[in-house]
């Protein structure tokens, strides 16, 4: 302020002509700037530009009004002008804030003081509005007690005191929560006494009782939960005529929900939703308070409005907003509310924390509101861990499910293994029951698992007319049992042993030798002739016979056997192959003949006539046969 202009020139200055009083905003604006427009001095010069920028403050034109207040800022006295000019100047909080007790001091030294008490609440209600609740109760109470003290006049002393009662409940615990609603009762009593002298004209007083019942409902609806209570004062609210009337049926709406009342919640809902309010600020988060009751009443899913409130919102309802948002059944609105609400600490409130806690009242709250945050902070942590082990649980199941499935892959393969393992297994359980332990020969099993073939292979072979012959020998050691008795079974058994090995060696590796039971072994050979088989017959008892055993104990024993054979067929009269067992019973009948002529020898049969004579040689052996009867037998002792 460069305070060229002083108090009194402004004052001699011929009056504003009375008609001026009743022109319109537009005709007012005009007036003025004609007045401008004519030669004129500087001191009226700032009076109409001072007007002007009244003119465009009241019409809600703030930058028409600083153009105005920097082409002509306002002389220090001139305190309307300036607060005006400060309202609408781009100043951070704090240069506002200084700027605004630079004017209260002033005002304070100059003696008005109802203009003082104002700046104080305006100053008090930024403070709190930006979240320095410390500073503010000071603003409210300094100012409230100015106000009392100066006997102001009502309507300042009223603004200051509702002004105080909504920070004392906004901010204060329960206890400054009381004394906030004693001061809006105290106001409502007031009013209605002021009204009723008839001090104060009856539309002002209606906005004021229906403010105050609209402050008492909310301080019940939003910061004591009270909700019957709530809805008793929301429900004295002049709807027809109240600015909050909106306002009030969305508080009423949400309190109504609260106590169960569906169907009050829904009626106060739909008439809400037939209503604007002017404030934009105001007309988005009550569109979130609906989606909230909505949300209780019909399940619906979310509150889209609550997600972006104004930034410009209230602290009061963004705290209550977000803490209902972190009391709802969704885990994700539920984690949203409570971030919001961290957030909302952290970048205003903990400031606040950090300050001196005297006696102030909003230490009280403070702690109160870090111990909530602290607590919500705990929660947000809870409910991220659940979301963790939720996530886990998920992944643990699928985990699991892999396994299972891993687990059956390897069972289905372990399965698998073992099948193939039984199956080696019980292959070598055949092999080995198929090998008699002592000598390591083929056992009678193996024979028979072998033997059919062999013949079908002969019998397949005769009829191609391939004579194609099959030899069976039957042979034991001689006086076996003498042996035993005489050098012990440990002995016999390395005879066995030696006696398998020499035959082996005797024979062809397609021939086919068997332990057949005792000292008892067989022989299955292919042959192309009688020379043939002869020739094998003899080639086993030369093996054994030539020379004598010797054992492993130095012991050197003379071994004879006696073997017995057949050819098959032998049949002359057909050439049908017979069973098995008839070989193997006619190699025997054979064997038991060399051993009845002395032993250490073999006999062949060659041929045999006739199936009865096969049958009588079967049943009696050669013994009983005049001459064999037919039979050619060819033996060792011929040679
Ligand atoms: N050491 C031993 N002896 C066996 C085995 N198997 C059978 N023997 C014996 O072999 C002997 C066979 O005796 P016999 O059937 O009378 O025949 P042998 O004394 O040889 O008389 P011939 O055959 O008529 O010359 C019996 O004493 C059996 O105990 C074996 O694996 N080891």
């Amino acid at each position: 302020q460069d305070d060229s202009i002083s108090l009194e020139e402004l004052e001699q200055l011929p009056p504003i002509p009375a008609e001026y009083g009743t022109l319109s905003y537009l005709e007012k604006v005009n007036w003025l700037n004609e007045r401008l427009n004519e030669d004129i001095n500087v001191v009226e010069e700032y009076r109409l530009q001072r007007m002007l920028a009244f003119e465009y403050d009241d019409n809600g034109e703030p930058t028409l009004t600083n153009s105005i207040c920097e082409s002509h800022p306002p002389q220090s006295f001139d305190f309307y002008y300036r607060y005006t000019c400060l309202a609408v100047d781009d100043l951070s909080y704090e240069q506002r804030i200084s700027k605004l007790f630079e004017l209260h001091e002033k005002l304070l030294e100059e003696g008005w003081v109802e203009f003082a008490v104002s700046v104080l609440a305006e100053i008090g209600w930024m403070q709190s509005s930006s979240g320095n609740i410390k500073q503010a109760f000071q603003s409210f109470e300094q100012a409230l007690s100015l106000a009392k003290d100066q006997r102001v006049p009502w309507l300042v002393l009223n603004g200051v005191m509702q002004d105080t009662a909504t920070l004392y409940i906004m901010y204060g615990d329960a206890n400054y929560r009381q004394k906030g609603m004693q001061l809006h009762k105290h106001i409502l009593e007031r009013t209605k006494a002021l009204r009723d002298d008839n001090q104060l004209p009856p539309e002002h007083a209606q906005n004021t009782i229906d403010l105050t019942y609209f402050n008492l409902g909310v301080a019940n609806a939003l910061h004591e939960r009270d909700y019957e209570k709530a809805l008793d004062w929301l429900g004295k609210v002049n709807l027809e005529q109240a600015v909050q009337a909106k306002s009030a049926l969305v508080f009423s709406a949400l309190s109504a929900v609260e106590l169960g009342k569906a169907e009050l919640a829904a009626n106060y809902l739909d008439q809400s939703a037939q209503l604007e309010d002017q404030d934009p600020v105001v007309e988005r988060y009550l569109a979130c308070y609906q989606q909230l009751v909505n949300h209780k009443l019909n399940n619906q899913d979310d509150v889209p409005a609550c997600h972006n409130l104004h930034p410009d919102t209230q602290l009061e309802v963004k705290l209550d907003v977000y803490k209902r948002m972190s009391e709802l059944e969704s885990s994700d609105l539920r984690i949203e509310g409570h971030e919001n609400f961290y957030q909302l600490y952290k970048s205003t409130l903990q400031n606040q924390l950090k300050q001196s806690s005297s006696a102030m009242a909003s230490s009280a709250e403070l702690s109160r509101l870090q111990l909530e945050s602290e607590l919500q902070k705990d929660l947000l942590e809870k409910e991220e861990l659940l979301k963790d082990a939720e996530r886990e649980r998920r992944e643990t199941q699928s985990n699991l499910m892999y396994a299972i499935i891993a687990i059956f892959i390897l069972v289905v393969v372990f399965g698998l293994l073992q099948i193939r393992q039984k199956l080696r297994q019980a292959k070598r359980f055949k092999a080995l029951s198929q090998r008699d332990s002592l000598t390591g020969l083929h056992n009678r099993l193996y024979f028979e698992g072998r033997i059919q073939r062999e013949l079908d292979a002969v019998n397949l072979a005769n009829r191609e007319e391939d004579n194609k012959r099959l030899a069976v020998y039957l042979f034991d050691i001689d006086y076996f049992k003498k042996l035993n008795d005489s050098y012990g079974h440990d002995i016999g058994d390395e005879v066995l042993k030696e006696f398998a090995r020499r035959v082996t060696h005797a024979l062809r590796e397609q021939d086919m030798l068997v332990r057949w039971g005792g000292e008892e072994f067989l022989v299955v050979a292919k042959v192309d002739d009688e020379d043939d088989f002869h020739n094998i017959a003899q080639r086993i008892h030369k093996a054994v016979t030539q020379k004598p055993f010797i054992l492993p104990n130095g012991l050197e024993l003379p071994v004879t056997c006696t073997v017995g054979g057949v050819i098959c067929p032998y049949l002359t009269d057909i050439d049908q192959v017979p069973h098995w067992r008839t070989l193997v019973q006619l190699a025997d009948t054979a064997m038991y003949y060399g051993k009845s002529q002395g032993r250490n020898r073999w006999v062949c049969i060659n041929e045999i006539p006739t199936k009865e004579v096969e049958e009588k040689v079967l049943n009696e052996g050669f013994k009983s046969l005049d001459k064999h009867q037919g039979v050619k037998l060819k033996t060792s002792n011929d040679q």
